[in-house]
């Protein structure tokens, strides 16, 4: 670890992301509100399709939310389509979380070989880079080990990840289903437990878990409880699942559940009272 990094992390002294979203949820409630800027929602706010108009967006949607829900989560592809000054927006909306006293999650879905996996940890967990966020979203689909580095270095610098288990599309099953019993989720689900072995009430190595899942939890005998991981669970609204379909999905692990919408809320925008109103109905569906 660059010795650099080691001293700007121990000025820090952030505690683990783990403990700080679970302050976060019970001051808040269960809910995060995903910054996706779509270029149809873009249009339905009278934003251009541009760097401008993403801008705009995304800072109307930090400071309307900040300090009221328990994370905002910008997608980081929607960012990205906008080329390298797209990159800076997020850059902007990531250092206005930190400024609102609000955890960010990007959502870059990353996961490659370990040597690479090594600088996705650097641009987004890093202690120092204008990219980093208070976690990011994980895919293990390359081995859940390729991701070693990402798990360290979160670790050292006080900040979390998310890995895909159970993913929200219907397309997830046919690779995450797979072995039954012996399932590729359940697998993952395991090797994030051992992570978080002995944390409470969560660990820093949280997972993706769909909100449309159903029943596959139960269906694939995966035990979320003793993973103390925090889940977070895309697909309410847009995607069709409702606060009580979830609480039926997850059961008795629901205190682990941190809810996500993005399009569902932010269809409420650009008037801030109405985004507010839109995120206090959907975390009070949750509660
Ligand atoms: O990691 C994610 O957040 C994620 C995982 C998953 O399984 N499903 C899923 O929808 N997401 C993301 O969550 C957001 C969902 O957006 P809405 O469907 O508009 O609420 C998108 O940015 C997705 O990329």
């Amino acid at each position: 670890m660059p010795s650099a990094e080691a001293r700007a992390a121990r000025a820090t002294r952030r505690p683990a992301f783990g403990q700080r979203l679970a302050s976060a949820m019970a001051e808040h409630g269960p809910l995060c509100v995903g910054i996706d800027p779509h270029p149809g929602l873009l249009a339905a706010w009278g934003l251009s399709d541009d760097v401008h108009g993403l801008r705009s967006f995304s800072l109307t949607v930090v400071e309307a939310l900040a300090g009221r829900v328990a994370a905002l989560k910008p997608q980081v592809a929607l960012y990205e389509r906008h080329g390298s000054r797209g990159l800076a927006v997020l850059e902007e909306t990531l250092a206005l979380c930190a400024a609102g006293h609000t955890l960010s999650i990007a959502d870059a879905k990353r996961g490659d070989i370990g040597s690479t996996m090594a600088a996705y940890a650097d641009a987004w967990l890093g202690e120092g880079s204008v990219l980093a966020a208070d976690a990011v979203t994980l895919s293990p689909y390359l081995g859940y080990e390729s991701l070693r580095p990402a798990l360290d270095r979160a670790a050292f610098t006080g900040r979390g990840v998310f890995v895909l288990g159970l993913t929200s599309n219907p397309e997830g099953a046919s690779v995450q289903h797979v072995g039954g019993a012996g399932s590729v989720a359940k697998g993952i689900t395991d090797a994030v437990g051992a992570e978080n072995a002995g944390a409470r009430p969560f660990g820093s190595t949280g997972l993706v878990i769909g909100a449309t899942v159903g029943g596959a939890l139960e269906k694939l005998g995966i035990d979320l409880a003793s993973t103390a991981a925090p889940i977070l669970a895309p697909g309410l609204g847009a995607q069709g699942a409702t606060g009580a379909d979830m609480k039926a999905s997850f059961g008795a692990f629901w205190p682990q559940v941190l809810g996500t919408s993005s399009r569902d809320v932010l269809k409420a925008g650009p008037d801030a009272a109405a985004l507010r109103g839109a995120a206090e109905a959907t975390r009070d569906s949750l509660l």
